[in-house]
């Protein structure tokens, strides 16, 4: 599939959020867990800005993704959220993040998919947890995605799926490296099937 991205817009408030036409697949996780890179990885371009900063973004990120010309209209959103986890002041991650990222989460009615990402390299955290619970309580469909996995040997990445699977307390996995490339046509298989399933309701 030939994929031109396009940057819609930063929002930093529901009144600015593109207008609920098109499967939209929401990108979350903590600081420094390789979204941005994630993102540029499978938009194949330096779109979203990788930092050196972390926990800079505090509003969305909107992508239009156009499955054929780019003239012709987009056929999918990827919503860059802002990471959680980093400020040191507060331990959850609603007080960490914007008034309005919960509301859309629960409440954005074309919400086809959360990517929640996790760092393969890290043990499973609190907050990524309390993240998916919050997603599954919600009725949120939800794939979990260990970015990093470049990282890790063979028997490595097997022992962190395993470890990431029981302590998030989900059945599977994606493992994916914007690195080498390795797991995102998985991942674009199952985006496109989350926003085919969204549009045929
Ligand atoms: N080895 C390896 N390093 C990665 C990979 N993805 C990201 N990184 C590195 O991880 C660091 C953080 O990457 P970013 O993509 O900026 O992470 P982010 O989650 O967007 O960070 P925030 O903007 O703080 O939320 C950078 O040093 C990247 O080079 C990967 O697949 N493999």
């Amino acid at each position: 599939m030939q994929v031109f991205p396009k940057f819609l817009l930063s929002a930093f408030a529901p009144a600015q959020f593109p207008k609920p036409e098109i499967p939209e697949i929401a990108f979350l996780g903590r600081s420094n867990v390789g979204k941005s890179s994630l993102l540029n990885a499978l938009l194949g371009s330096k779109q979203a800005k990788v930092s050196s900063t972390p926990g800079r973004t505090r509003s969305i990120n909107f992508f239009a993704i156009h499955d054929g010309p780019q003239k012709a209209a987009p056929k999918l959103l990827f919503a860059d959220l802002p990471g959680y986890g980093y400020a040191k002041i507060s331990k959850s991650i609603s007080s960490e993040w914007p008034k309005f990222i919960e509301p859309y989460l629960t409440d954005r009615p074309q919400l086809a998919l959360c990517l929640c990402l996790v760092d393969s390299n890290i043990p499973p955290q609190e907050s990524d947890m309390q993240l998916i619970e919050f997603l599954a309580n919600a009725n949120r469909r939800l794939v979990v995605v260990a970015t990093k996995a470049d990282r890790l040997s063979g028997n490595g990445r097997a022992k962190a799926k395993a470890e990431l699977c029981q302590g998030l307390n989900v059945d599977d996995i994606l493992m994916v490296s914007s690195k080498t490339g390795a797991g995102l046509k998985d991942l674009w298989a199952t985006i496109q099937a989350a926003a085919a399933e969204e549009m045929a309701e």
